[in-house]
């Protein structure tokens, strides 16, 4: 039954449909979020996570769709926004490695029930092993492995396309794309944010890493010779750039006071807790580049190299000009005196056609 919280979701969040359905020997709740079909079909990662309740799952499903749509939207992509939530009960823990078959043959069979209303592509918890596992059931999806003939894992690309971003964020902010000297936190250096950091480093900043699992930033400090912070004190960090390359929700009425940067730049989906928090951003003088641009290089990677048939070349020029993009957004919120994510949201929408969010 539906609650009244549930009809709220519903009423916010614009998006054209969820498909739902539980999977009993996990007790995971699996929610695929149709954001919006005007482009194409709909697209977007496919996230296995423990929530507190399959409410908190669903609304995260609802959010990223909506991201989704404008990251679609703002790169060109000829799809529209969705996003597939696993989600599991967080009083059972993860699941095995025997239940984890089977739950995505579970997740399997609804993908196939959309009939390619939504296509699946790696998120949180999944990768191009488990899109090829899914393909043989059900063909909606992104990213198998190359092997399987598909475009692999999004990381790099990714990755590049954040850094693109952190350099014409560093044109607009310091008027030099020069990230020489310049100090970088990253925070959360899994797949992405290692990338990056090596990227970072190559380039001549001083980076400062930081994430919850301490055996990935040990790694990585030896590796690079970089410092590193406690995951608690890292976004009030003192530092030019600071690039959430975590989870989401980082930028909130909280953090925002606390930061010491100029530039906030990152891969992270849903940065801002709430659409007030651009504003925050904006008052604090904090150059922000919105995550749904600057995090693009992923769905830049799958679409060129599927849809497209794109070479590598050409994905990565494609994911270059992120910068631009951004460039042109950091422009037009100086001119209207808006948050960038408010201008970014304002040039995804007029250049395509995505319905109300
Ligand atoms: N992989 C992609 O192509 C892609 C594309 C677009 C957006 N993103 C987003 O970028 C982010 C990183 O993606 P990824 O593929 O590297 O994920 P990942 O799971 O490999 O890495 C995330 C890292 O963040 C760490 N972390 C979690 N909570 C933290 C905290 N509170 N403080 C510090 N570290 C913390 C984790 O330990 C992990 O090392 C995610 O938000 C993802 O949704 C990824």
């Amino acid at each position: 039954m539906m609650t009244d919280g549930d009809a709220e979701l519903y009423r916010g969040w614009g998006g054209e449909l969820v498909a739902s359905c539980y999977d009993e020997g996990t007790g995971a709740f699996m929610f695929i979020c149709v954001h919006s079909t005007v482009r194409g079909p709909a697209a977007g990662g496919i996230r296995l996570k423990a929530y507190d309740s399959p409410g908190d799952g669903l609304r995260d499903g609802m959010r990223l769709s909506r991201a989704m749509s404008l990251k679609m939207a703002i790169c060109g992509a000829p799809l529209g926004g969705g996003k597939a939530v696993i989600a599991l009960d967080s009083a059972r823990g993860d699941v095995s490695t025997g239940q984890r078959g089977p739950l995505l043959e579970r997740f399997a069979a609804l993908l196939a029930s959309l009939k390619g209303t939504y296509y699946g592509a790696p998120d949180m918890n999944t990768g191009p092993a488990d899109m090829d596992f899914i393909h043989a059931r059900s063909p909606y999806v992104f990213c198998r492995t190359e092997e399987r003939g598909g475009s692999g894992s999004t990381t790099q690309h990714t990755a590049l396309g954040v850094f693109c971003s952190i350099l014409a964020s560093a044109e607009f902010a310091f008027g030099s794309r020069s990230l020489a000297g310049k100090s970088v936190v990253v925070q959360g250096v899994g797949e992405v944010g290692a990338a990056l950091v090596g990227r970072l480093v190559r380039a001549g900043a001083r980076v400062t890493i930081s994430d919850v699992a301490e055996d990935r930033v040990a790694k990585l400090a030896a590796e690079f010779g970089v410092a590193s912070v406690a995951p608690e004190a890292a976004a009030a960090t003192d530092c030019d750039i600071f690039a959430p390359c975590a989870t989401g929700g980082v930028l909130n009425a909280r953090s925002i006071p606390e930061l010491r940067c100029a530039v906030v730049a990152g891969a992270a989906n849903n940065q801002l807790a709430t659409p007030e928090d651009d504003a925050r951003l904006h008052e604090r003088g904090i150059l922000y580049a919105p995550d749904f641009v600057a995090s693009a290089g992923g769905v830049l990677h799958g679409v060129g190299l599927e849809l497209w048939r794109w070479s590598e070349a050409q994905v990565d020029r494609a994911v270059e000009q992120l910068g631009d993009t951004l460039l042109e957004v950091f422009a037009k919120a100086r001119a209207e005196r808006i948050g960038t994510h408010a201008a970014a949201e304002k040039l995804a929408r007029a250049k395509l056609a995505v319905p109300r969010a």
